[in-house]
């Protein structure tokens, strides 16, 4: 590390802040997700108020942003060095102070683990270097509170941009302080957002005049479920997950969204049997994460490659087990967020052999909008 004296308190406090974020890394070993850990560690460790917790944490993610590129730097230039590439300009006195770490001038190369082939029309460079910055956090503003959303968000002088339903913030926006969560809005990626697509294509390829029978079978907290009740209005909604846990979350976050009209059950998806058939069966599989690696960065040093084939192997079988309670002409709407071909299009293919037609797939690129990539995939069963 840099021996410049720098008496200026940005910079005292910075060296600090990099101190502290170099002792915290060398304690995690990967084995629980970065955000727990530093949780778990300012917890125990009550000095750090919290501007300071923020800035070492972001200071350790600058450094999973650069994967595994620049061996050679001990872990405070790594940091350094990552911290400079999180944005895009800076001004003359920290460019002078990020030269006094002697820091290598060529750009990382090795962020992201080229373990696998991208799906269709990732842009291989514009994807990895997207890992450098933080992503947007993303907000959908449900059928009817556009109009309060925006009156509360901008009498809070908070800064926003609002896409048709979508509103982009930054990350620091504590928005459960400002709107009310799940009712007004959903916390949901962009991406995730525009599986909406897909489930218009639904709408309007399915004949059927009754109200439809969903199955979301790998419903997590109901992300998914919630956007299927904003655009079909009506449905009669079954959820499952193997997690006990995660339906209990679930069933508060629909009391707050008003989604009345469901069962649920804990079943594992590869042998579960609903006792019924669907029109429309939701599975938003899992799969490596590999498209939100950006907000989760340490994913990109602790990875295991081999995990992938577990994961292929796990959504081949949850699908071979959930089609066979799709009605007659029933929809599959396959979902991950993974870029890797195999999770994805793979997928898609194996499904094509059981005899399903494929209506219509996205590669739900958000690299370049900061934002996760995602893929969805629409399919038909034989009548
Ligand atoms: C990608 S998440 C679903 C996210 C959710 N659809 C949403 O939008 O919020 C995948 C979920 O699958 C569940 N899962 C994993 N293995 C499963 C299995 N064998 N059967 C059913 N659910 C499973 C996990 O517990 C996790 O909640």
């Amino acid at each position: 590390m840099s021996n410049t004296k720098i008496q200026d308190p940005v910079f005292r406090r910075f060296y600090s802040h990099l101190n502290s974020a170099v002792t915290i890394l060398q304690l995690y070993d990967g084995r629980i997700p970065f955000a727990h850990f530093v949780k778990n560690y300012f917890s125990q460790h009550k000095k750090f108020g919290s501007k300071d917790r923020r800035q070492i944490s972001e200071l350790c993610y600058c450094y999973f942003r650069l994967g595994r590129s620049y061996p050679q730097l001990a872990t405070g230039q790594k940091i350094v060095k990552g911290y400079w590439l999180s944005k895009a300009s800076w001004p003359d006195e920290w460019l002078a102070f990020f030269d006094s770490f002697h820091l290598p001038k060529e750009s990382p190369d090795h962020i992201f683990p080229a373990v696998h082939s991208f799906s269709a029309g990732i842009n291989n460079d514009a994807f990895t270097r997207s890992h450098l910055i933080q992503p947007d956090l993303f907000l959908r503003v449900r059928p009817g509170h556009k109009g309060a959303v925006t009156d509360k968000l901008k009498t809070a002088d908070i800064p926003f941009v609002l896409t048709d339903d979508s509103l982009r913030l930054s990350n620091s926006v504590r928005v459960e302080d400002l709107v009310r969560l799940n009712q007004e809005v959903v916390v949901q990626d962009l991406s995730s957002q525009r599986v909406a697509k897909l489930l218009q294509l639904y709408q309007t390829v399915n004949k059927n005049e009754m109200v439809p029978l969903v199955w979301d079978c790998c419903a997590a907290s109901g992300g998914k479920s919630i956007l299927a009740n904003d655009i079909l209005q009506q449905m009669e909604l079954t959820v499952s997950d193997i997690r006990p846990t995660i339906l209990f979350n679930l069933k508060k976050r629909f009391q707050e969204a008003r989604v009345k009209n469901y069962r649920a059950f804990v079943g594992d998806a590869t042998s579960a049997n609903p006792g019924r058939l669907f029109d429309l069966i939701i599975a938003d599989v899992p799969c490596s994460g590999s498209g939100t690696w950006a907000r989760t960065p340490e994913q990109l040093l602790y990875f295991e490659p081999g995990s992938i084939d577990a994961f292929v192997k796990l959504q081949s079988s949850i699908t071979a087990n959930i089609i066979q309670y799709l009605k007659p002409g029933g929809y599959l709407l396959y979902i991950t967020c993974s870029v890797f071909e195999k999770e994805n299009e793979g997928q898609v293919n194996l499904l094509q052999n059981k005899g399903l037609q494929l209506v219509e797939q996205l590669v739900l690129k958000g690299y370049k909008q900061k934002a996760d990539t995602m893929f969805a995939a629409l399919m038909k069963a034989p009548m």
